[in-house]
């Protein structure tokens, strides 16, 4: 079943807030060329004609049913791929456009990534969407990029939740989303409850680091009220503690994929990626296609995993 498509040539109303020109958009959102950016100055329609070809072009890949080659499909493949989304600010500055235009690219592009890996055969995509240090990020970028989180989440997301039996999951310091988004968020995870298809989780407002914190105060709260030994403590069970306990199978990536070309993890999965193979291609992420995919999946049957073991 294909999912109807969000309209590709909107942003999320938000996005109009600080300098929008008076119009009544009758509860629609703006159409892409009454967009305004941040800084109120009216951009050109050849740069937004670009724009909209580009975000367009990924709803077309999107429409045309892609069949994964057999052929193609490594037979080797990772069951848990974590990806971080990167790359958003330079596919707009590319174009001479504000970066909501980026992260309306990269949003229509995700949806290619959940059904391209649930096509595949992944079992778990985890995706970094947000982190705990994106809050510095200017208030104007952050409110747009909950607005279209949540309208993300309440159509595509809800959408393959019902049709394609999507396991749904938000993991991150959740009490600092926006009040909607996290009703959102639970009402999408509850739906999801009983599916056993491919589990997507989104890491909005998740950092590595606070998440090992946090593990280790209900960790240290276990010993202090006589539960757990200190001495007791071993890695399954620090592992149980963590955000990613919600993963019922393969909690840990065994492949991250970071688009754009940097070569860090920025605070992801610090614990979980301990033993992840890394692929780190200069594809932008709103140009990060199906074929980008099946290639970083290609390499991950070449990469030899040892566990610190040897292969005798
Ligand atoms: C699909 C969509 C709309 C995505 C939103 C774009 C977005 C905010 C992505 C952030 C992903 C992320 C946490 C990257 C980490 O790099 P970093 O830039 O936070 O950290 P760095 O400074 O170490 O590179």
């Amino acid at each position: 079943m294909t999912s109807p498509l969000l309209p590709i040539k909107t942003l999320p109303s938000s996005s109009l807030k600080p300098c929008s020109p008076q119009k009544k958009t009758n509860g629609n959102r703006p159409n892409i060329f009454e967009y305004f950016s941040p800084a109120c100055s009216p951009i050109s329609k050849s740069r937004l004609a670009a724009a909209s070809n580009s975000i367009e072009n990924i709803e077309t890949d999107q429409k045309s049913s892609i069949q994964m080659p057999g052929d193609l499909r490594p037979v080797l493949m990772p069951k848990h791929v974590a990806v971080i989304l990167d790359g958003h600010g330079r596919w707009a500055k590319n174009r001479g456009l504000p970066i909501e235009y980026g992260h309306s690219a990269g949003v229509e592009n995700l949806k290619q990534l959940v059904s391209n890996c649930r096509k595949v055969g992944i079992k778990v995509l985890t995706v970094y969407a947000f982190s705990t240090e994106n809050w510095k990020r200017r208030k104007g970028e952050v409110d747009f990029l909950m607005s279209t989180y949540e309208d993300f989440i309440k159509s595509f997301v809800k959408e393959q939740i019902m049709g394609q039996d999507l396991r749904f999951s938000v993991i991150g310091d959740k009490s600092r989303l926006p009040q909607s988004l996290q009703i959102t968020t639970s009402s999408a995870e509850e739906s999801a409850k009983t599916n056993r298809g491919m589990h997507f989780v989104m890491a909005l407002s998740y950092g590595g680091r606070y998440d090992i914190i946090e593990a280790s105060k209900k960790i240290a709260s276990k010993v202090e009220h006589g539960i757990l030994r200190a001495k007791d403590i071993n890695e399954s069970i620090f592992e149980q503690q963590l955000l990613t306990n919600i993963i019922a199978e393969f909690p840990n990536p065994d492949m991250l994929i970071r688009t754009s070309g940097e070569l860090r993890t920025s605070n992801f999965l610090l614990w979980q990626l301990a033993y992840a193979e890394f692929h780190f291609p200069n594809k932008l992420f709103p140009d990060f296609k199906e074929v980008d995919l099946i290639q970083a999946l290609s390499t991950f049957e070449r990469r030899q995993r040892r566990y610190g073991g040897r292969k005798n």
